[in-house]
């Protein structure tokens, strides 16, 4: 919104401190608000981002406000048939709710995982309900700087794509990886000799467990049909592998292999995600040119640096994002004997 519409003045709510302060230091939002109904009351549009049982709780209360005449409230959250019910209410009172999902984020959270280019080139899902087609435009316009390519659903539609392509594989993957923590407990490297396959397949098990608890409860009737029909597939390959039935094997994976190619190139619809680590670095002229210097010459190349916080007589907290956790950890091995405390990585 920020680089399309540089005069739109925007204003972030949070129940995080921190958040709110990195996102106003960033310039990311022009003031931060500690008071959601108060805000609200003066906006002209109000997104609603949190989990989806926080903007269910969000909807109801607006709907207890007096907003400007014209608002329009939207959403990002990722399942729609509880978030439209919650917006019944408002719509009764003559507010305009539009539905909104973009189709497109990472496993990680907070307001430092955010990028403009996000949702760059991803769908992004409307359903506008009672909305007048002039306020859809509205909207998409002051979205129009996140360039997505917009799709309207109805509610269901929607919980059944996204249930099926999003809610199931990150139960498949956190189930994954909880059943593997237990299989290899007695090794003793374990988890930790994993390669390409498993850290592709399971990447989305470190989602914000929150979120994910907000959205299976919302989502549940449809993705316990879901993971019923993929557990029959799991039976399905099971009972060919224990019959030693190559043929039934091979076209197992000859299916998802002809299915799966089509899909093209991983990130199609959205940039790849980006490796950060934060570490600690102390209020002293340098310091961050000692960063850059260390990792340029041990040929670490690094995607961006952020200054998180540096106060004067405190040691400041330096994001450095790379392109994969290969360089990432090593540049964190680095870092760490050079003296830097590392604080974090995600
Ligand atoms: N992560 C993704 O890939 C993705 C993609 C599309 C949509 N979504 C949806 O977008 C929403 C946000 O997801 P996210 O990944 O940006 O999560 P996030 O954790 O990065 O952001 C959510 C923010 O909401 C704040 N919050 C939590 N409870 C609050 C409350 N009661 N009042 C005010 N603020 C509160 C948190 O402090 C946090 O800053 C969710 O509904 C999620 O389902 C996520
Ligand atoms: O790429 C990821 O890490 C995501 O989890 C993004 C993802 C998904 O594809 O499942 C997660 C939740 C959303 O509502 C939309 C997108």
């Amino acid at each position: 919104i920020r680089a399309a519409h540089p005069a739109v003045y925007l204003v972030g709510c949070d129940v995080n401190a921190a958040s709110l302060n990195y996102a106003r230091q960033q310039t990311i939002v022009d003031e931060v608000s500690h008071d959601f109904s108060k805000s609200a009351r003066s906006a002209d549009v109000i997104i609603l981002a949190g989990p989806v049982s926080v903007i269910c709780a969000d909807l109801r209360q607006l709907a207890t406000l007096t907003l400007k005449l014209n608002v329009i409230v939207t959403d990002v959250g990722s399942t729609k048939r509880t978030v439209m019910a919650a917006s019944r209410e408002l719509g009764q009172r003559g507010v305009t709710f539009i539905g909104g999902h973009p189709m497109a984020g990472s496993h990680k959270s907070g307001v430092t995982a955010g990028r403009a280019d996000l949702f760059e080139n991803a769908f992004y899902f409307l359903v506008p309900g009672l909305a007048a087609a002039d306020a859809v435009a509205q909207l998409q316009t002051l979205l129009a700087g996140t360039r997505v390519k917009w799709l309207t659903v109805t509610p269901r539609q929607h919980d059944r794509i996204v249930g099926q392509l999003s809610h199931v594989p990150h139960v498949v993957a956190a189930a994954l990886v909880n059943q593997t923590h237990t299989a290899l407990a007695d090794s003793p490297l374990g988890l930790r000799l994993a390669a390409g396959g498993f850290k592709s397949m399971t990447r989305i098990a470190s989602s914000d467990p929150t979120m994910w608890t907000a959205i299976l409860l919302a989502n549940g009737q449809l993705v316990t049909h879901q993971l019923q029909d993929y557990i029959d597939k799991l039976r399905e390959i099971q009972t060919a592998i224990s019959a030693g039935d190559a043929p039934a094997i091979k076209q197992f994976f000859t299916a998802a292999k002809v299915t799966r190619d089509h899909l093209g190139p991983e990130h199609l619809g959205s940039l790849p995600n980006f490796f950060d680590l934060f570490l600690n670095v102390p209020d002293r002229v340098g310091a961050i040119a000692d960063v850059t210097k260390r990792l340029a010459s041990a040929q670490l190349s690094l995607v961006n640096i952020h200054i998180l916080e540096i106060r004067e007589e405190v040691d400041g907290v330096l994001q450095v994002t790379f392109g994969n956790a290969d360089t990432r950890d090593s540049a964190a091995e680095l870092l760490r004997s050079a003296g830097y405390e590392i604080v974090r990585r995600n």
